[in-house]
């Protein structure tokens, strides 16, 4: 049983799932300009999650939207030094946010990247989150987050959306958008992540999972089962929830 507003879309490969994601992302961010002017996306990290940008970079619609006016976000990162190579905002920097600096359009003052270790609040995590939160707040129109139009998730094999890990203590936050997350059972251990209240403003989520060892947790994710087991049970876009996956990832369904 799936939520309503929910829509399972296979791809025959994780190459095609990429490239489908990347072509689905800009018409997105093309019809929120049109509806609203600007788009606010909130960027995720991981296998898929790269591979999707960079096909976002070598698309030929790229130049179909006016990269000035996006707002990006990420959903989670990895607390470490700037340029660090395992930060989710490396990864973006070099497939995609460099392209299209270089090119015309894309404003720094739109991409607000997560904190880093050598930012304003060193190595103070929880100070860190908690500014990453007023940033949402600023662009919240009176909420705690703006309205992603969209907010892309990979997910781990173990259902973990953004730094939400199965029975850990950050899944229960629920008293700020953004929450500094310790021990994390995947390094590494401190990372800063939204909490699903900062998640559940987003218009449409789309969980993008590729490969067999994920194919267990997109089961479990599509039927909404117990959030605690598996976190992507437990997130939903206003409008609409994606589940974007290959057959691999499709197997248990
Ligand atoms: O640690 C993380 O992992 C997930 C999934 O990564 P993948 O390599 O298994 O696709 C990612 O979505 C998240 O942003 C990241 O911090």
């Amino acid at each position: 049983m799936t939520r309503p507003g929910t829509l399972v879309v296979r791809h025959p490969s994780p190459d095609l799932l990429a490239s489908a994601t990347a072509g689905r992302l800009l018409a997105a961010i093309a019809d929120a300009q049109a509806a609203r002017g600007v788009a606010h996306v909130s960027l995720t990290g991981g296998t898929i999650g790269g591979k999707t940008l960079a096909a976002v970079a070598s698309s030929p619609a790229r130049d179909a939207v006016d990269w000035g006016r996006v707002h990006f976000w990420w959903s989670d990162e990895r607390f470490l030094p700037t340029g660090d190579p395992e930060r989710n905002a490396t990864q973006a920097q070099e497939a995609l946010l460099t392209a299209l600096q270089e090119g015309p359009g894309l404003d720094l003052a739109t991409v607000h990247y997560p904190p880093a270790t050598d930012g304003p609040d060193g190595d103070d995590l929880d100070t860190a989150a908690a500014r990453y939160a007023a940033e949402l707040l600023r662009f919240g129109a009176g909420a705690e987050a703006p309205e992603f139009d969209v907010l892309l998730l990979g997910m781990g094999p173990d259902g973990h959306v953004a730094s939400l890990f199965p029975h850990h203590p950050g899944l229960g936050r629920d008293d700020s958008s953004v929450v500094g997350v310790r021990e994390s059972p995947k390094p590494p251990p401190l990372r800063v992540s939204f909490t699903f209240g900062a998640i559940a403003r987003a218009r449409e989520v789309w969980l993008v999972a590729s490969g067999a060892e994920k194919a267990a947790a997109v089961a479990r994710g599509v039927a909404a089962g117990d959030v605690a087991q598996t976190p992507a049970a437990g997130v939903a876009g206003t409008e609409r929830t994606l589940w974007l996956v290959d057959e691999a990832a499709a197997a248990d369904l």
